[in-house]
């Protein structure tokens, strides 16, 4: 299981998820990667954890004032790229754009949709991975997984029916053990989530049960 925590625009030390995630990581086995602000990309990486950007635009180099640049990450040290979200809705066309974008800089994709409809439409755009996240349930106490377990198994067969290698991960409410287990019993080969680290009280600490049962 890959395990992706999101970090948004949380007012958490990016530095200090990152070197848990890190030394989780190293002493379970586990994938784990940490997704920063724009901004934090360079720092975070350089405590040698996998790290992935939040979003990239579909543009190249040129006259794109205010875009988030996939050379620029990559340059900055991120290996892969969240693209689409319930918080930050793309057009299917920019999400296409995006995911060339970040072909082109050589980073890895999971796009996100909301829904196993929309994951079947995104996984027809050939990303390495997708995410399903209901918008209703991100930022709650209860997982995806034990909400709405045929969210996560519907996705699932919606991205094999399009592409069989598109990677599927699941999000929203994931905090525990339990709930990245209950993920991959129902077919997801990773987790996205948020709110249960970079929310957390002792972030090392919920890394740590998060992959205790991996
Ligand atoms: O939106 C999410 C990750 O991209 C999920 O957020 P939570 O883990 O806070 O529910």
């Amino acid at each position: 299981m890959f395990i992706l925590v999101n970090l948004k625009a949380y007012p958490c030390d990016p530095i200090e998820v990152a070197t848990a995630a890190r030394d989780v990581a190293e002493e379970s086995g586990v994938r784990i990667a940490v997704s920063p602000q724009a901004a934090d990309i360079s720092r975070v990486a350089d405590t040698g954890v996998e790290t992935w950007a939040q979003h990239v635009d579909p543009n190249g180099y040129g006259s794109h004032t205010g875009s988030t640049l996939a050379e620029a990450v990559a340059e900055a040290g991120a290996v892969g790229t969240l693209i689409n979200h319930s918080e930050n809705r793309l057009k299917l066309a920019d999400i296409d754009g995006s995911i060339q974008a970040a072909d082109r800089a050589g980073l890895e994709t999971c796009v996100c949709g909301n829904n196993p409809a929309q994951i079947g439409a995104v996984a027809a755009l050939g990303p390495d991975s997708v995410a399903v996240e209901p918008p209703e349930l991100i930022g709650g106490d209860v997982s995806v997984a034990t909400a709405d377990p045929g969210i996560v198994t519907d996705a699932v067969d919606a991205a094999a029916n399009v592409d069989e290698d598109v990677d599927v991960y699941c999000g929203a409410g994931i905090s525990t053990g339990d709930d990245v287990v209950t993920a991959e019993e129902l077919g997801a080969s990773g987790i996205l989530l948020a709110s249960g680290v970079a929310k957390a009280d002792d972030p090392r600490a919920a890394l740590e049960d998060l992959v205790s049962g991996l």
